[in-house]
């Protein structure tokens, strides 16, 4: 494998160039610097990084993409690829998806949401309706996919295992007959017994779904990177233990599932859930791996200094596009569709003090996530309790609104986010522009993403809360231009402006400094003038 090169380019596209060299020499482990600026010098590339661009790009539509950037022309792309630098000996064989991929084939599903009306499992912050407009948009997230009818029907008997009564179950049964295009059930539950799943695709003769299968789909269409796929592995392991309870309960019939394998000395069903266990155990160490390169950069972006703002909410709320608005990364693709973000990236932008801050993007949230899928997940977002503010982003034109919020609340609150980040957090009412009139209160910022409305006024609010929860401040400080005042204030604080009085030889310089480097800057300087 090839070591890592730092270019240090001086003209042309240096996009353009990155990837003739990369062609030329075979590797993709390069990153690039340009001699611009001091300022650009700040982004060595992390160890291990395999692209960090920073650098003008050709402009000519080419590699227009790479914008966004901290500087005015200075492109940025902070996306975390640092993954396929770790050693991949043996992670890829756990990536393949072992069972239950439905991604690449072209399913005609029919949606029944079991509605019970009353009893400990009746819902009571949400109606059968919005629950299966929330199933149907998880199903046309899948573009194979298509949602051929749905039925809301009613039952006293979640829990059963044919889900419904008699009665009602009868007349499902002869609605899924008569629509013979259909391929697949999906019953809008948490999760469905193994048992439960096999006995109801006998009777219907298709695969019947719930919403943990569904979701774990939509999530192996989006994975991109390791991360994501090695997640996606782990949390198909429940269902993998599952299937093969099954499957040893049907060899048992004929006689065999529980029967020692000859001279292993373990019966079938000990030798899978044998090779499942070691499986899990490889997809951990891979997580960690991946984990500790992350906690890395945590602290290499930490030592450099840049706020990092991470932006959350439910899933289709509109995150990356806010993101995409608030740094003109026009790489970022916001979809209509439920989790198109699976992976934390993040996005260099200025605030308009032009310090530049980090912006976090997030995988969404869902209600009803079934646990295993949580858990799998929730290191993704363990970043958030990261962050220097959290900026809580809200579809304010969905009809379950409020109830997103409660559930977005409630996993911060398990991830144990800081209350002093809870505090601080900026709660803003996006897709303005769907609704006729909105009214809210001072402490919401209300925008409209796509649109743009509402923007200056949300940067605004993220600076003050930024400079305030990171210990900095907005000063104007006049220096002599002879004393080495100058070059310390541009080491150790972010010079946003300067005016020079040449008949005095001084200069005013509007810097943003942390307390601490002031408090530096005083002792070292002021005593002298
Ligand atoms: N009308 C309107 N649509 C918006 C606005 N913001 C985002 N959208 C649309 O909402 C959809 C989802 O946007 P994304 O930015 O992908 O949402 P997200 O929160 O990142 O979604 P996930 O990554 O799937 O969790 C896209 O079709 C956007 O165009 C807005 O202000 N107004
Ligand atoms: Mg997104």
């Amino acid at each position: 494998m090839l070591a890592p090169c730092v270019l240090r380019a001086a003209w042309g596209c240096h996009v353009c160039r990155l990837s003739a060299l990369s062609r030329a020499t075979g590797s993709r482990r390069l990153a690039l610097i340009t001699p611009r600026s001091s300022f650009n010098e700040r982004f060595r590339p992390v160890p291990g990084a395999r692209t960090l661009f920073v650098g003008s790009p050709c402009g000519k539509g080419k590699h227009s993409g790479y914008s966004g950037g901290w500087d005015d022309r200075d492109p940025i792309n902070w996306q975390t690829e640092e993954e396929e630098w770790e050693d991949s000996e043996g992670i890829e064989d756990l990536m393949i998806p072992h069972s239950t991929s439905l991604i690449h084939e072209t399913q005609h599903v029919f949606i029944v949401h079991p509605d019970v009306k009353w009893g400990p499992k009746k819902q009571y912050t949400t109606t059968a309706d919005l629950q299966m407009a929330e199933a149907a948009a998880l199903v046309h997230s899948l573009p194979n996919w298509t949602l051929v009818d749905k039925l809301i029907l009613s039952t006293k008997s979640p829990d059963s295992k044919l889900i419904f009564g008699k009665g009602n179950f009868k007349v499902l049964t002869e609605i899924i007959q008569g629509l013979p295009q259909i391929t697949a059930v999906f019953i809008n539950v948490e999760s469905l017994s193994p048992l439960a799943e096999k006995e109801l695709e006998a009777v219907w003769g298709v695969k019947v779904l719930d919403r943990y299968k569904v979701v774990l789909n939509i999530f192996r269409y989006n994975a991109r990177t390791r991360e994501a796929k090695l997640q996606i592995a782990l949390a198909e392991l429940p269902l993998l233990r599952a299937s093969l309870k099954n499957e040893t309960a049907h060899l048992d019939q004929q006689g065999g599932g529980s029967r020692y394998i000859m001279g292993s000395g373990e019966t079938f069903l000990e030798v899978q859930q044998r090779l499942l266990k070691d499986r899990e155990k490889r997809i951990r160490i891979a997580l960690e791996k991946l984990r500790k390169t992350r906690n890395l950069l945590r602290t290499q972006r930490r030592r450099r200094e840049f706020p990092i703002i991470s932006v959350m909410g439910y899933t289709n709320c509109g995150k990356t596009t806010l993101i995409k608005a608030l740094t003109g990364n026009v790489d970022l693709q916001p979809r209509d569709q439920l989790f198109a973000t699976l992976d934390v990236t993040t996005h260099g932008g200025l605030l308009p003090c032009r310090l530049p801050v980090i912006y976090v993007d997030t995988i969404g949230f869902l209600s009803q996530l079934p646990h295993d899928l949580i858990e799998s997940f929730s290191a993704t977002l363990e970043d958030v309790a990261y962050s220097d503010l959290l900026v809580h982003v809200r579809d304010i034109s969905h009809p379950e609104t409020d109830n997103q919020k409660a559930s977005v609340l409630s996993v911060l609150d398990k991830l144990k986010v800081p209350q002093q980040l809870l505090d601080t957090m900026i709660e803003v009412h996006n897709k303005i522009d769907l609704l006729e009139n909105h009214e809210a209160d001072e402490a919401v910022v209300p925008v409209s993403a796509l649109y743009g409305f509402g923007l200056e006024d949300l940067k605004r609010k993220i600076e003050a809360v930024v400079l305030e929860s990171t210990g900095r401040i907005l000063l104007n400080i006049k220096v002599d231009l002879e004393s080495p005042q100058l070059s310390w204030l541009h080491k150790e604080a972010s010079v946003q402006a300067m005016k020079v009085f040449a008949e005095s030889g001084t200069a005013s310089v509007r810097v943003i400094i942390t307390k601490a480097a002031y408090g530096r800057y005083i002792k070292l300087f002021c005593k002298l003038s």
